[in-house]
């Protein structure tokens, strides 16, 4: 790892128009910058919605990439990307064409207006957590294995690998 670079966790979900190219060409976009490199990719899932109004299934996935920016410059790029798919935000936890979501980065506790970090209810999501620990079993969030949050995720049932339509 490049000195000063730092693992961030990054969680994409996608429930409008062609999601599983989307998280592809998504995750290759992200992947698409000098201070950015592709660790990990884990499996994509198909998941129930959690919150918002009533809404098509997501398709889901996690990735680990090792990064030279600073936080809120990940966040930013993360953002380009989302806006490449022409993220429109209408409704809180509505649909979308895709979502690009900072769940850590390294061990940095940070809360501003823009940004909160670890993401303050990645805790809790199965759509998040279970992809997660399936790239990397021997992950940790918050001192807790993921997998035990995942296991207790109200969302878990219902999550399922995606292997095409
Ligand atoms: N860790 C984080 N990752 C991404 N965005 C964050 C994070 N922490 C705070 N934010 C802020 O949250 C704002 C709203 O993000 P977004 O519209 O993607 O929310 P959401 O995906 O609908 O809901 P949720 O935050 O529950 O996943 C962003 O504009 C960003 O400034
Ligand atoms: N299954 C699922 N549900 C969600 C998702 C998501 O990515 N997958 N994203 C949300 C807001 O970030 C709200 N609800």
């Amino acid at each position: 790892m490049n000195a000063g670079a730092v693992t961030a966790v990054l969680a994409l979900g996608s429930n409008l128009g062609e999601s599983r190219d989307t998280l592809s060409d998504a995750v290759a976009q992200l992947a698409d910058h000098p201070g950015v490199r592709l660790q990990a990719v884990s499996p994509v899932v198909r998941t129930r919605p959690v919150g918002g109004p009533d809404q098509p299934d997501y398709l889901n996935l996690v990735i680990s990439v090792e990064t030279d920016l600073a936080p809120h410059d990940l966040l930013a790029h993360c953002q380009a990307v989302e806006n490449a798919h022409h993220r429109v935000r209408e409704v809180r936890w509505g649909p979308r064409t895709l979502d690009v979501d900072i769940i850590t980065y390294g061990d940095t506790v940070l809360d501003d207006e823009t940004l909160t970090l670890p993401h303050p209810r990645a805790s809790t999501r199965a759509f998040v957590l279970q992809p997660w620990a399936w790239m990397d079993p021997g992950a940790v969030l918050s001192g807790t294995p993921v997998a035990e949050l995942a296991a207790k995720a109200e969302d878990l049932p219902g999550l399922e690998i995606f292997e095409g339509d």
